[in-house]
């Protein structure tokens, strides 16, 4: 019984949603992106390191198309979201982008209200039929992003009235809010002191049993805390992907591990 019960819990964490293959970035004449292949999994945290200028956010733009109004960036390859090609010409970059949200480096909410801030996302995509609901989802949103209580007495005040942690709390209840099945997180604490930083982190590992998280940083110590798969990036290569406590423990490729150890980066 206990077995059948493992098996079933490490099928369900092995779900695969989205994948890339042979994906190639190009900004003009650089070649930011080579050749990359990788798998994100469901219900999973991913974490993308590796040095400045490697090519981490690049990829991560990619998997919610926010390169598409780069001028000048061409992008090869395949990438899936449910094994639905994200780029074929039928796919709405901004119905993809309700499916695959993204969280940036420094909290950028928008001059409106704090519940107009949450409320956003499910009104342009028509999900909700009254004010009743978009109520429930504001909540909701807020109390996912762990924001309801310092919040819920003040929703009509300005959302860029918050103190910084708080705004990227608002943020993420803003991405979550049209519910996500994946959540693409660029540095979201590169702007946050170590309190706000580590409210953000038990968020990700909450928002983990519902959604596939990958998230862009430069802390080692980050990854290793919030992640179960880590990707390392290297002049544009994806030099090596698994999981999280074997790149930090036992990297296979030389590169990895002369920049966990601080040789390179
Ligand atoms: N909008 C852009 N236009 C032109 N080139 C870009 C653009 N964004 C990134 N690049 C280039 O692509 C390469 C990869 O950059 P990218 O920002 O993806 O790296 P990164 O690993 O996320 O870096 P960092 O850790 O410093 O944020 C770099 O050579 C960079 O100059």
């Amino acid at each position: 019984m206990k077995d059948m019960h493992t098996l079933e819990k490490s099928v369900q964490i092995e779900t695969t949603k989205m994948t890339a293959r042979g994906v190639q970035v190009h900004y003009g004449t650089n070649h930011a992106l080579k050749d990359v292949d990788v798998d994100i999994l469901d219900k999973t945290v991913t974490a993308f390191i590796g040095p400045s200028g490697c090519g981490k956010s690049t990829f991560l733009r990619c998997l919610n198309r926010m390169n598409d109004t780069i001028v000048g960036c061409r992008i090869d390859g395949k990438i899936t979201l449910d094994a639905q090609d994200i780029y074929a010409a039928s796919v709405d970059p901004v119905q993809l982008r309700a499916k695959v949200g993204m969280v940036f480096q420094k909290p950028n909410p928008f001059p409106k209200s704090i519940y107009d801030n949450v409320a956003y996302g499910p009104k342009i995509h028509g999900m909700t039929r009254g004010k009743a609901e978009l109520d429930a989802i504001v909540e909701k949103s807020l109390r996912r992003a762990a924001l309801w209580g310092e919040v819920k007495d003040r929703l009509d005040a300005p959302g860029t009235g918050l103190s910084g942690g708080q705004q990227q709390r608002l943020c993420i209840a803003r991405a979550i809010a049209t519910n996500p099945e994946v959540l693409l997180m660029d540095e979201p604490c590169s702007a946050l002191d170590p309190i706000a930083t580590a409210q953000v982190e038990e968020l990700i590992d909450e928002l983990r049993s519902q959604f596939s998280v990958v998230i862009v940083t430069h802390s080692m110590q980050q990854a290793a805390r919030v992640s179960q798969k880590t990707a390392f990036f290297h002049l544009g290569n994806l030099v090596e992907f698994g999981e999280t406590g074997q790149i930090f423990t036992n990297p296979r490729d030389p590169r990895t591990e002369s920049y966990i150890t601080g040789r390179i980066g």
